[in-house]
């Protein structure tokens, strides 16, 4: 019996040693960048998910950086990965769009986002079109200055009255709930005031647990992030079913406006389709401005005269009013010099999002590597707004810096938002958000 049972763990152990081999030395036409994926399975996907407290590249990124150069491999949730802190590399990656490259997120984004199948919302070509000229119809300038500006005023106000009216906060969960109020009424016409159920805290749950380790079973962090987010789908598709069999519907401004108005106009114009939209945009919204304004608050209490040059500022700008009282304007909003170099400061260090995603459509040849097509591709940005030769002593928090800085090395060194075709639909309203956040919290409170 027992050469069988010997034979039987010969095998395996083969096995085992030759996917272990695979794992470790994935198939490529040429010269891999340097790197190591990890244990099998997961990859080097728990290091990466280890929140870092610092102001500066992630331990992971930082690490391998400094051992293997600007670009190297590893595997991230089973996936092969290449991440590339090379700004030139990076550049041509996003004008590679739907040629060499294509939008790509971690598996777990294409689930909770519907981004699989030819009728994704992230698909290139006229889908793209149709949505990114949608997001920026509703949250461009145009519609800022006409509408939304004074909308985000409203709800800073509102919220800061009630933070003001508490002892302490979680910062936050509260700029979070605030960013959520807003979103959610621009983007599915949710009344937060005149509704029993309050969505915020789902979003911010959906929101909050979303960068976890993707195992969906009872009692993850995940799973309950998969719960908030199908409670979420159920409001926003009731809210569009309300919409559409609302015989007398007048043409609103939200996103599920355009649904009633587009509906099954075009193949991937479906129901799902729109849901999927607004959630999208729900996420971009709350996660990233809340992000960056949470981080103010702690740069702000360690930098006092950041403060008290923003106060300066602003009380200069209600000085020049005819009625203290009367609501910021478009023209107020744009004077705003020293504000924008605060905005621009904390986002220069916030690193909002540490990774622009993209999948290799075909074999990438650069500086003698090959990034195999099917690949994806991690392209980290922060890297160049941490550059000391154009921001000197970068990790210090200092808005005045941006005295100095001209538009054209911005554009060359600062790219929070992305770069290319898929650059920030967001990158006004986030701005116009946080510089009325601002001014409301000096002007009213200290
Ligand atoms: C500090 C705030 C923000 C930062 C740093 C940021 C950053 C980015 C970056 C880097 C990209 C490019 C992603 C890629 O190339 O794959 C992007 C895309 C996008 N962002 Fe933002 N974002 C912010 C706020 C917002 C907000 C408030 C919205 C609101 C809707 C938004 C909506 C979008 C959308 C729709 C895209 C995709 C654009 C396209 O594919 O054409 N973002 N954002």
């Amino acid at each position: 019996m027992w050469p069988i049972g010997f034979c039987v763990v010969a095998l395996a152990t083969i096995f085992i040693t030759h996917w272990i081999y695979k794992w470790r030395n994935p198939k490529c036409n040429g010269v891999l960048p340097p790197g190591s994926m990890g244990i099998p399975l997961i990859g080097e996907t728990l290091e990466l998910l280890i929140p870092s407290h610092s102001l500066d590249l992630h331990p992971f990124i930082k690490k391998r950086i400094k051992k293997y150069g600007p670009v190297f491999r590893t595997n991230l949730v089973g996936r092969p990965v290449i991440i590339t802190a090379d700004p030139q590399l990076n550049n041509y990656i996003f004008q590679q769009e739907g040629k060499l490259v294509e939008l790509w997120y971690m598996d777990t984004f294409e689930k909770v986002f519907g981004l699989e199948g030819e009728a994704r919302p992230n698909a290139v070509g006229h889908i793209h079109k149709y949505v990114r000229g949608v997001y920026l119809g509703l949250f461009g300038v145009e519609s800022l200055r006409t509408k939304l500006l004074s909308e985000i005023e409203q709800t800073v106000r509102t919220n800061l009255h009630i933070w003001s009216t508490k002892g302490t906060i979680d910062t936050k969960k509260s700029v979070a709930s605030m960013v959520a109020i807003f979103a959610a009424k621009c983007q599915f016409g949710y009344d937060f005031e005149n509704s029993a159920d309050d969505v915020t805290e789902t979003i911010y749950g959906f929101v909050h647990s979303l960068m976890s380790f993707p195992l969906n079973i009872p009692g993850t962090r995940f799973h309950k992030c998969m719960k908030d987010k199908e409670k979420l789908q159920q409001v926003i598709r009731a809210k569009l079913k309300e919409k559409l069999s609302n015989p007398n519907h007048q043409g609103g401004t939200d996103f599920l406006d355009h649904a009633v108005k587009d509906l099954n106009t075009d193949f991937f114009l479906t129901e799902d389709f729109f849901v999927y939209a607004t959630i999208g945009a729900l996420f971009a919204t709350v996660e990233s401005i809340s992000t960056a304004i949470t981080l103010s608050f702690k740069l702000f209490a360690e930098h006092p005269w950041v403060v008290e040059d923003l106060v300066a500022e602003h009380e200069a700008i209600l000085k020049r009013r005819e009625n203290k009282d009367s609501p910021l304007t478009w023209d107020e909003y744009k004077s705003m010099t020293v504000t924008m170099h605060v905005v621009n400061e904390v986002i220069r260090l916030g690193n909002v999002l540490p990774g622009i995603f993209r999948k290799a459509l075909k074999d990438i040849q650069y500086n003698g590597y090959t990034i195999p097509a099917g690949w994806a591709i991690m392209a980290v940005t922060c890297t160049l707004q941490l550059n000391p030769k154009i921001f000197k002593d970068p990790l210090a928090f200092n808005p005045r810096r941006w005295k100095d800085i001209d538009a054209e090395t911005a554009a060359k060194n600062f790219m929070p938002f992305g770069g290319g075709q898929r650059q920030c639909a967001g990158a006004e309203l986030a701005k116009a958000f946080f510089a009325t956040f601002l001014h409301v919290l000096v002007t009213e409170y200290r």
